[in-house]
């Protein structure tokens, strides 16, 4: 599926970002990006959220005593069990190659988490940090971290004495699951167990290039939250442990999908009232659209697509933006979540006005 009316081009404030190649109008969905690359939905939610276009129950029950949770389900004795909304929706997600595969490997890793557990002393220090938590943080610091990593997984021995006793917490679970996600994709592409689902922006990508090119923002992340190399690096270690053989052969490139979660994911939300985030995924093209607090595109979540559409006309070579915030708030608290959550400073023209506003004198 190609795009005629959006663009790819680098601007000289935030990277690239995807511009009109023609005047738009309001409502035009100019992109769609069908399936994630990526994505979890979390233990909570499992029994509540569809495996297959990830409806809530909770959204559907009308009356107080409704089910809040799916019925009917898939269970095969290899498999983690999984609910569907519809029987049309089992029948599509086990028809599907990914689908399974993924339970298949999510069992594995629930089982393999289970057996992390029989340390539960790790309070606060892992040895798989260089010179401790407390080390100051640069790219060499996190480069010399991988390194050490890496060397323990080629042993067998010493990564499975790690793993052992390396009490792997909930969330780091969750992430090892969004990453086995994409690698099972990467190898039902690669033996040709499926065609990829290709919504390209850049359209000689396929969808684990395109993931790959990605803006990383490991660097920032680590810095805001140095907690999150260590949990990355159990995560790298685990999945090494765990993943059977064929799957193992991916896992190098963990590092690079990790680097590019957090910054380019969107949360799986149980719908436009956002009340509750059901997991999060990546959506591979979808992740070029820059940020906006003066947004000109909506994006919106069609089951397990990513639909984006015009919310005002647009003019040729205009910058397309959603917003990853909330924009009803002042300057300052727009910078403080763009800052903290997405780690850069926003320079779209309603931030730069609003910033002459505020130098200029009253
Ligand atoms: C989801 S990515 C968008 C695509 C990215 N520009 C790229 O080249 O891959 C988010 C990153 O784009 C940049 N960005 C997005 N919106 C921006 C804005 N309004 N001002 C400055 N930088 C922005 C930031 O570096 C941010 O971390």
């Amino acid at each position: 599926m190609t795009w005629p009316l959006i663009d790819l081009r680098t601007t000289p404030h935030g990277g690239r970002s995807l511009f009109a190649f023609q005047p738009i109008a309001q409502g035009t969905k100019i992109f769609a990006c069908e399936v994630p690359f990526a994505h979890v939905i979390y233990k909570d939610y499992r029994r509540e959220v569809c495996a297959q276009c990830f409806a809530y129950a909770a959204s559907t029950s009308r009356s107080i005593g409704d089910s809040r949770t799916w019925s009917i389900r898939s269970c095969r004795a290899t498999a983690e069990t999984v609910w569907f909304c519809t029987d049309e929706c089992k029948v599509t997600w086990e028809s599907g190659a990914i689908g399974p595969l993924i339970a298949d490997v999510n069992a594995l890793l629930g089982k393999a988490k289970i057996a992390t557990r029989r340390n539960s002393a790790r309070d606060g220090y892992d040895p798989i940090l260089p010179n401790g938590p407390t080390a100051q943080i640069t790219q060499d610091y996190i480069d010399k971290a991988w390194t050490d990593v890496e060397d323990l997984a080629s042993s067998r021995t010493r990564l499975s004495a790690y793993c052992l006793t390396m009490n792997l917490e909930d969330m780091e679970l969750e992430i090892s699951r969004s990453v086995a996600s994409a690698i099972v994709q990467r190898y039902v592409f690669d033996h040709r167990l499926a065609s990829p689902v290709v919504s390209s922006i850049i359209s000689a990508l396929d969808p684990w290039t395109e993931a790959l090119d990605l803006q990383s923002s490991e660097l920032s992340n680590v810095s805001v939250r140095p907690y999150i190399l260590a949990a990355h690096l159990r995560v790298y270690a685990f999945l090494c442990h765990s993943l059977p053989k064929h799957l193992r052969l991916y896992v190098p490139t963990a590092r690079h999908i990790l680097a590019r979660d957090t910054g380019n994911a969107f949360g799986i939300w149980d719908g436009d009232s956002r009340d509750e985030m059901l997991g999060w995924g990546l959506w591979a093209g979808a992740s070029y659209f820059n940020h906006s607090c003066c947004p000109n595109v909506k994006k919106t979540r069609v089951g397990r697509a990513m639909h984006f559409t015009t919310s005002r006309s647009v003019e040729i070579d205009e910058e397309l933006c959603i917003s990853y915030i909330d924009t009803d708030q002042t300057i300052t608290q727009r910078r403080r979540d763009l800052e903290d959550s997405w780690f850069f400073k926003c320079r779209c023209q309603r931030c730069q006005s609003e910033e002459l506003g505020e130098a200029s004198p009253h």
